[in-house]
């Protein structure tokens, strides 16, 4: 059966969060009375499009089974590999095989999508040959240092973008893209890169700064004021 309207979610969860140092991986931090994750999950069922959520996590993962996760829609756990392509190509296999021809990839790092981010991205994505992601012009001056310490030089950013999640393909392109190019691309930091490196121009839809990846010590707490002020909704 092929689901034409429908979008899955697939959900890379399968990181050990080797940046955030904190003791427990950061989808499973708690902020406020939910984990990231629990967040992130929530986020996703704000469109009725998304109609099935594939999670992919380490197969050894023993905090996914201890989640209280009340869901809308279908959820399925899938295992996640060595890279996050990886992660991401074991659930785009997932929805594919359950007959969805769209897939949106979010970042399980990611708990303060809006509502109004999640129906913009898929819109463009449905109607635009390629697919589309969400993202934001670079805000700040950039600087390239080769020492790690000192300014080499300026970059100029009046073209540059920075890449969020949801990004959102049809499934088979997808995954015959992370097939052809390898999981372990060391260039596949994000999906849009899989159709870039195959010559394809993916659509860029205006994101919000409140979409942060929680990624480093502190990111946390900014993300737990923003969801408990309802500033992310
Ligand atoms: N093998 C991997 C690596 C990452 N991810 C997921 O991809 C998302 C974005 O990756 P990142 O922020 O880099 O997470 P980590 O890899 O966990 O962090 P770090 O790079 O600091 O170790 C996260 O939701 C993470 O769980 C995944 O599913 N499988
Ligand atoms: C997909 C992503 O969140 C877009 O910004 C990002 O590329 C993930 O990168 P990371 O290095 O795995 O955090």
């Amino acid at each position: 059966m092929t689901i034409t309207n429908a979008v899955a979610a697939v959900v890379p969860a399968a990181g050990v969060g080797s940046r955030m140092q904190s003791e427990v991986p950061k989808q499973y931090l708690k902020l406020g009375d939910y984990t990231v994750l629990q967040w992130t999950l929530q986020a996703l069922q704000q469109d009725p499009r998304i109609q099935h959520i594939f999670v992919a996590t380490q197969a050894t993962d023993p905090y996914f089974a201890e989640l209280s996760l009340p869901s809308k829609v279908k959820l399925t756990r899938v295992d996640g590999g060595a890279s996050r392509a990886a992660s991401v190509a074991a659930g785009v296999q997932a929805a594919q095989a359950a007959g969805f021809t769209w897939v949106a990839v979010h970042d399980a790092a990611r708990p303060c999508l809006s509502a109004s981010e999640l129906t913009a991205v898929i819109d463009a994505a449905v109607t635009d040959e390629v697919g589309a992601i969400l993202a934001l012009p670079v805000a700040d001056t950039l600087k390239r240092s080769t020492d790690g310490r000192h300014i080499a030089q300026s970059v100029d950013r009046t073209q540059l973008w920075q890449a969020l999640t949801p990004q959102v393909f049809r499934s088979a392109d997808l995954l015959a893209g992370l097939q052809q190019l390898g999981t372990d691309h060391p260039a596949l930091t994000d999906e849009a890169s899989v159709f870039e490196l195959l010559g394809k121009q993916p659509q860029l839809v205006l994101g919000r700064r409140q979409n942060l990846k929680i990624t480093q010590p502190g990111d946390e707490h900014i993300a737990a004021l923003l969801l408990q002020d309802n500033l992310t909704r």
